[in-house]
């Protein structure tokens, strides 16, 4: 009688569907495990007491003052998340061409830090040192008569800024504004101000991203910003050596941890940064990723869990030890439900 096999004389020796058959086969052969250490809150936060502003945009997240973060930072602490990135919402008054607000410390950043430690030392706090929010054109710099953004007079602007917030008791520095060798300044005046623990996680790969749109509605940067854009100092989303230099340089500086930046289009980067590099890589899943996943999610057309979860799984795969990511909060709670 004819074998019914379909493979004549022998069967697969292999079948890899065998570990695939039940769940414990699965667990035991899994390599990339997504927990809460490795996720990072971003947060917008806003002057006065008791404000909670919706975004538009970013379905789900809100701008809250200073009361509103720190309720919101017990629970992710409950959560078992390590740290939470600041962002201001500076008002109109506020932003000038020089960006002197920054560096106020008194400042909105300055005071949430400075709150936050008090009541909750064990988070782990990070700022965003960068003039977007606090210059009237909404560019990351000091600009000439053409617009430009001058590097070196804005590295000593971030200098004092990234200084003020040190001051302020923030753990981890992580300069978004991709000027040349600021890394090293802002190292520098650290290790001169005693400043010796503070972090500087550097956005050391960021891209001129069309992904940025809802973050700009949400800190309201995008008004002053109009139709210009950041392609003189963030990178041309074509470019991928250029990267691996960025990143060379920002450690000879004195970064602690790198960041690429946006995340899932840039997984390529990633995994070239962490083979290169081997060191502390974090990636921001930015605020269009959120968005796009979110509007898909909102119709009814992507289960969000499922891909909330797969995205951030396949991010850690590409090489990433953190992530910073607007579904920090709810990613953490499916992951609590879960286990
Ligand atoms: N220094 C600005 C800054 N810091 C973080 C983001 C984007 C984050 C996001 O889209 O979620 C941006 C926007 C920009 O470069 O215009
Ligand atoms: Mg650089």
């Amino acid at each position: 009688m004819a074998s019914q096999s379909p493979f004549p004389g022998a069967f697969p020796a292999t079948r890899l569907r065998r570990m695939r058959k039940d769940d414990f086969s699965r667990r035991l052969m899994r390599e990339t495990v997504l927990t809460a250490d490795d996720l990072i809150y971003p947060m917008f936060v806003l002057e006065g007491e008791a404000q909670r502003q919706q975004v538009p945009s970013m379905p789900g997240i809100e701008r809250l003052s200073i009361d509103g973060i720190m309720r919101e930072a017990e629970e992710l602490l409950r959560l078992g998340i390590p740290a939470i990135a600041l962002f201001p919402v500076v008002p109109p008054e506020a932003k000038s061409l020089d960006a002197s607000e920054a560096w106020n410390p008194e400042g909105l950043v300055q005071n949430t830090v400075a709150a936050i430690k008090s009541e909750f030392p064990e988070l782990g706090v990070i700022t965003d040192v960068a003039l977007d929010p606090y210059t009237s054109h909404g560019q990351d710099g000091i600009i000439d008569n053409e617009g430009y953004v001058l590097n070196d007079e804005t590295t000593a602007a971030l200098v004092r800024q990234a200084l003020s917030h040190a001051e302020a008791g923030a753990d981890v520095v992580a300069p978004s504004d991709m000027m040349d060798g600021r890394i090293g300044a802002i190292r520098n005046a650290l290790e001169g101000a005693s400043h010796r623990h503070t972090r500087i996680l550097s956005y050391a790969a960021k891209y001129a991203s069309s992904f940025y749109g809802p973050f700009r509605d949400a800190v309201g940067s995008a008004t002053a910003l109009g139709k210009a854009d950041k392609k003189t100092y963030q990178m041309d989303p074509a470019n991928s050596d250029e990267a691996l230099r960025e990143v060379a340089l920002d450690l000879k500086e004195g970064a602690d941890m790198v960041m690429i930046k946006p995340g899932m289009p840039y997984l390529d980067i990633v995994h070239r940064v962490k083979q290169q590099f081997g060191v502390p890589t974090f990636v921001y899943q930015v605020s269009g990723e959120y968005a796009m996943l979110m509007a898909a999610a909102e119709n009814g057309w992507l289960d969000e869990q499922a891909v909330v979860l797969e995205s951030l799984t396949a991010i850690k795969r590409a090489g990433a030890d953190g992530i910073l990511t607007y579904f920090a909060r709810r990613a953490a709670e499916w992951l609590q439900a879960e286990s």
